[in-house]
């Protein structure tokens, strides 16, 4: 990752695994089987921006009411900076989860080098980390996921995308 530093980590990933929203919907639900395994949960907490639509079908088909936020920036589109954490999770939460996030749920679209879920980890270590995607670097932090890519992948989010022409493969398209 560290050998083109002037590359957006787009760039550098090179292959594309682009999400239809009906893709993302039904790989929330699959992970919703998974994590229903292991729950109950007190509260969903949904590591912003890209953690607030897998926390909105996680919660529901959980059944779960409390959904809190971290907000975190870190990639400015493609290029990642260094993490900045706008706001924590509250303390109605962090009391739910006895302080140290027992029975609280972070969810996140991925994990990428894992920066953003070890930050999150490290403010509430016991709780349980699921994301939709995972990419080799931040699986270690993973507690639950749907689909590993290669990490010179880049993950196109439905929220991040519009329906466009495409060359016919014949001609280059990808
Ligand atoms: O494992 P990492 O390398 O830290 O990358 C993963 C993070 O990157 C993306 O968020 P981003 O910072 O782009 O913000 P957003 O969720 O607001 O789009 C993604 O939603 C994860 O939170
Ligand atoms: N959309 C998107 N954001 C990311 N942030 C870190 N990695 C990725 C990725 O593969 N796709
Ligand atoms: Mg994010």
């Amino acid at each position: 990752m560290a050998e083109h530093p002037e590359l957006s980590a787009q760039e550098r990933a090179g292959k594309a695994f682009p999400v239809s929203w009906d893709q993302f919907h039904r790989d929330c639900r699959a992970l919703t089987w998974r994590l229903n395994e292991v729950g109950p949960f007190h509260a969903v907490i949904a590591i912003t921006r890209g953690g607030l639509v897998p926390a909105a079908i996680v919660a529901r088909e959980l059944g779960v009411r409390i959904i809190d936020t971290v907000c975190i920036a870190s990639y400015d589109h493609t290029k990642q900076g260094d993490l900045k954490v706008l706001k924590g999770i509250s303390a109605d939460t962090a009391k739910l989860g006895g302080g140290t996030g027992k029975g609280l749920l972070i969810v996140d679209d991925l994990v990428d080098t894992g920066k953003t879920g070890r930050l999150v980890r490290e403010m509430i270590p016991d709780a349980h980390f699921a994301t939709v995607y995972a990419k080799p670097m931040g699986r270690p932090l993973v507690d639950t996921f749907i689909t590993e890519v290669s990490q010179d992948t880049w993950i196109f989010f439905p929220w991040d995308t519009a329906l466009s022409f495409q060359p016919p493969i014949r001609d280059g398209a990808a």
